[in-house]
């Protein structure tokens, strides 16, 4: 890259800090989630979302268990305005929910603010002025100190008007592009807004600490927050809050770096909505809790309908590859995985049914409202036995004996490879009727009669063409005695006749279903199936398949 040098590091990495969160190995409780959905994720569409549709994700972030929800910016729009006074006079706020509202540190913005939640019983007032030197420097040209008493006459504004306003409210700070600031600078705005605000027990404070912008590797922002969780004034008193951006790709590693580090509270949006690369994903971080079996205590046990609400009213659209909610998260279409797939669903079903370790699935997809029938096994050219047998057993209940999965496994492959496409399950399910069951040309069976009860000698009836005819043979069973027979009448050799059977539910009646392979001399296997009502009958029908895949290969 010629423009290398055109860049440096713009962040800072604190003096020293304990590095204790490098010795804790996960996150062992959820955080005190704060939704952002409606502000940082809705300042970011193309076109904000409208007053009904805000209404519409509002109550979705309240049935997801959002104890916390950023309403928006009262002060932007007539819509947010608006918006906040619906949920207020409507009584749409339940109880256990707060609501919170950001502001600029300007007079009017706050009074306007403050306006807009007239009513409310309570809210948290969220104020955020820029604190980075490229902010103080380029937008604000301002001094540290001018900045410090931006932060502190909006923190005073904030106090007044929340001793003129009936309600409860709490305080929020937030020193936006931390990430940009000099740590003991951060570290000395927030703490002229907290000697401001006082906080107590009874009405503790969020600072809130943003990477507004992601600049650093996620361990720099992990010791930024240790070193502001260990030097805050009345720590004890603070509620100390990340709010990750995701500009190097990092948001979800920023934020559980940051909680290991001290944080007890992340702001985020669903499916990481938010501003340019978007906020952290809330989905991602709470699933991956929920993957190390801690309760996120937020329910996805519903995702893809979540997912489908969030795009319709958003405009945006949840990735192929997203973290959980994408279309294809689950999805194995290579052949080595999709084995070991099956094989860890069959080991799980009969070996260990109470925890989850199914290969290449981090969690069970069924958890958050996925199914394993089309979104786990998804058949193409570089699909193999194992899952192609797995798609027949999960959703038609045709359990292949392991060689004739392999045989069917290559011949699907091939029909996926030449057609250059995905086969669905109903496609599979059609080739293998096609071509492995009851095949009745160029030997149609008619019917079989044995001379005595075991079938050592059994009469055989065939038609090929217009042809109707009778063959005997002999042998230790029945189903021997008439493959016997159709050798002879038919001039066919060949040995190993390979077998099983297993009953198949259809609706309200079962089947039996038989499988045959024969060997022919050249040691090639040719396979069929047959199903019937009757288990002997569905035996027959299954050799007669196999035979006239041999006889069709013969004249190929
Ligand atoms: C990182 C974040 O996501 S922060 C949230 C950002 N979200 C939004 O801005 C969405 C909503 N915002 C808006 O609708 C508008 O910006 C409003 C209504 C708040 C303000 O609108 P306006 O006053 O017309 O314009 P604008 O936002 O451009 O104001 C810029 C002025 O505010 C100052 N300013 C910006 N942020 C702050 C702040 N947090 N505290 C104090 N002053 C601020 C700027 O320095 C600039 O000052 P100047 O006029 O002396 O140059
Ligand atoms: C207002 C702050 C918290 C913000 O949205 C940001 O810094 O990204």
């Amino acid at each position: 890259m010629r423009n290398v040098e055109k860049y440096v590091r713009g962040y800072f990495m604190p003096p020293e800090t304990s590095l204790n969160w490098t010795r804790k190995e996960y996150i062992t409780e959820a955080p005190i989630w704060c939704s952002v959905d409606l502000r940082d994720g809705n300042q970011a569409l193309i076109v904000p979302m409208n007053l009904e549709e805000k209404l519409e994700y509002f109550k979705m972030l309240v049935e997801i268990g959002f104890k916390e929800i950023e309403v928006g910016f009262p002060a932007a729009s007539e819509t947010e305005f608006t918006f906040l006074r619906t949920l207020i006079e409507q009584e749409l706020i339940p109880d256990d929910v707060t609501i919170q509202v950001l502001t600029q540190s300007r007079e009017h913005i706050i009074r306007k603010t403050f306006e807009s939640l007239k009513g409310a019983k309570k809210a948290v007032v969220h104020l955020y002025n820029s604190t980075s030197v490229a902010q103080r420097e380029q937008v604000f040209r301002k001094s540290k100190q001018e900045i410090i008493d931006i932060a502190v006459n909006g923190a005073k504004l904030l106090k007044q008007c929340a001793e003129e306003t009936e309600g409860n409210f709490q305080f929020q700070y937030s020193p936006e592009s931390f990430t940009g600031t000099e740590i003991e600078f951060a570290l000395d705005i927030c703490n002229s807004v907290l000697d401001v605000w006082q906080p107590t027990a009874e009405n503790p404070v969020i600072i809130n600490l943003p990477a507004t912008v992601s600049m650093s590797m996620p361990h720099v922002y992990a010791s930024q927050i240790e070193y502001m969780s260990e030097h805050l004034n009345f720590r004890e008193h603070v509620i100390l809050s990340l709010h990750p951006h995701n500009d190097r790709g990092t948001g979800v590693a920023d934020a559980e770096l940051g909680m290991l580090a001290g944080a007890q509270r992340v702001e985020g949006t669903l499916f990481g909505n938010g501003e340019r690369t978007g906020n952290v994903d809330i989905v991602t971080l709470a699933l991956n809790m929920y993957s190390h079996g801690v309760d996120p205590k937020l329910n996805f046990e519903n995702l893809p309908a979540i997912a489908s609400v969030y795009e319709r009213l958003t405009k945006m659209r949840v990735s192929e590859r997203h973290p959980y909610g994408g279309e294809l998260v689950f999805t194995a279409f290579s052949g080595s995985h999709q084995d070991a797939i099956a094989k860890g669903m069959k080991w799980r079903e009969e070996k260990e049914p109470r925890h989850w370790s199914v290969p290449y699935l981090l969690i069970d997809p069924k958890d958050i409202g996925r199914e394993y029938e089309g979104d786990i096994i998804r058949i193409n050219s570089q699909s193999g036995k194992g899952g192609i047998g797995y798609v027949l057993q999960l959703k038609y209940g045709l359990d292949l004996p392991a060689k004739m999965r392999e045989n069917f496994g290559y011949f699907v492959k091939n029909v996926s490879d030449q057609q250059q496409k995905e086969l669905m399950p109903e496609e599979i399910y059609d080739i293998f009727m096609k071509e492995y069951v009851n095949i009745s040309t160029p030997v149609e069976f008619i019917k079989y009669r044995s001379a005595d009860d075991e079938g050592f000698q059994t009469v055989v009836t065939i038609r090929t063409g217009h042809e109707v005819k009778e063959m005997e043979g002999t042998g230790n069973g029945r189903l021997d005695a008439i493959s016997n027979a159709l050798q002879s009448g038919l001039g066919m050799n060949y040995t190993d006749l390979i077998y099983s059977e297993h009953a198949l539910e259809t609706g309200s009646k079962s089947q039996a279903v038989s499988y045959i392979g024969i060997t022919a001399s050249d040691g090639r296997i040719y396979w069929g199936c047959g199903i019937d009502v009757d288990i002997m009958t569905s035996s027959v029908k299954a050799l007669f398949s196999a035979v006239n895949q041999f006889n069709r290969s013969a004249r190929r």
